[in-house]
């Protein structure tokens, strides 16, 4: 429009980039580009960027210098979507495309006749923008591949501050936090919440006959079998040792009490069978209790089903005792 160079081949240039645009624009909203490795064809985007880019420098006289912030702009979106590799490969590709337009530019007859220390201006200045913006896309991208393993390390720390390491429950500390918001929430959605704290039976014996390890495996073993028995929205951690607690939102007496009847019968008849052959048989005790006021979440509800815990210890084990309130009703 300012009449420094030929209309002609800038409308081309102008229409091309356009619908090179328009193609790209489509390809990622229609989500067709979904199937592909790079959905938002960052690569291809920024590879034919500077290829116009170039040929913008060789077509537009003495209004050329105008591509260098524009290169610039280009390689900054490498930022968001290509690897170092790449990244070193688009500036090796942008040197070549750009030293050719340097040459054409210079040399041939329709568009050169610049002069030279311009163009070698020129040349300095775009080999400054292509290793300067690569320099610092590098810098960006590993900024972010810290960023993102100080993320995943945060996640596993707070999975390791949460879960128990041999049997990958909830530990106490977060099932008590587990506690107060289950707590606050059968308040107010007037739910029934029950808990239930279960221990396994003579676990001194099995440390004792068969070690530590077969402890240990008995632990997995009895966590995987009352697994299979509750829902999703109940709750098991582990409270330490062979002591486990269970939290059932949502549930009446009549249904936690078929279901801890289940778990009980199911830890009975499922023995851990030792690499030996040998098979040691578990059974369970559990006190259970239901939540009757809110403030005596967390401490008041596991005091009343350990009462009832100790009952069950008491009454020969193997079975589910309920916290007084619930034995009359
Ligand atoms: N293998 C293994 N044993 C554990 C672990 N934590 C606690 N124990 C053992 O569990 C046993 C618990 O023993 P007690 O508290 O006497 O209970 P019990 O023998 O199950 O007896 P009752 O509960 O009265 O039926 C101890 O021998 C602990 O060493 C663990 O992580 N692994």
């Amino acid at each position: 429009a300012a009449g420094l160079t030929k209309a002609g081949p800038v409308h081309w240039l102008s229409l091309v980039s356009a619908a090179g645009l328009v193609v790209v624009y489509v390809l990622i909203r229609s989500g067709y580009s979904q199937r592909w490795e790079d959905p938002a064809l960052t690569l291809f985007q920024i590879s034919s960027s500077i290829l116009c880019t170039a040929v913008a420098y060789v077509i537009m006289g003495a209004a050329r210098g105008i591509v260098l912030p524009i290169l610039a702009v280009i390689l900054f979106f490498g930022m968001f979507g290509l690897t170092p590799r790449q990244m070193l490969a688009v500036l090796f590709y942008g040197s070549m495309v750009f030293g050719i337009a340097l040459a054409i530019a210079q040399w041939s007859p329709e568009y050169g006749g610049q002069p030279l220390a311009l163009t070698v201006a020129y040349m300095v200045m775009i080999i400054v923008v292509l290793i300067s913006c690569t320099f610092l896309n590098l810098r960006v991208l590993a900024a972010r591949k810290k960023r993102n393993e100080l993320t995943q390390a945060v996640a596993s720390e707070h999975e390791r501050a949460i879960r128990d390491e041999l049997t990958g429950l909830y530990n106490r500390r977060f099932m008590l936090e587990v506690m107060h918001i289950e707590g606050a929430r059968a308040q107010r959605s007037q739910q029934p919440l029950l808990v239930a704290q279960l221990d396994l039976d003579h676990f001194k014996v099995i440390n004792d006959t068969h070690g530590h390890a077969v402890g240990d495996q008995a632990l997995c073993a009895f966590v995987r079998t009352v697994t299979e028995c509750i829902r999703p929205t109940d709750t098991l951690a582990r409270w330490g040792g062979e002591e486990f607690v269970l939290l059932m939102a949502n549930t009446t007496v009549e249904n936690g009490e078929r279901l801890l009847e289940r778990v009980r019968a199911a830890v009975q008849a499922s023995p851990v069978v030792l690499a030996s052959g040998a098979a040691i048989h578990l059974t369970v005790s559990v006190g259970a209790a239901r939540l009757q006021a809110p403030q005596e979440m967390p401490v008041g509800l596991l005091r009343r089903a350990d009462a009832a815990l100790y009952a069950a210890k008491a009454q020969e084990r193997n079975r589910v005792a309920w916290a007084d309130d619930l034995i009359e009703a």
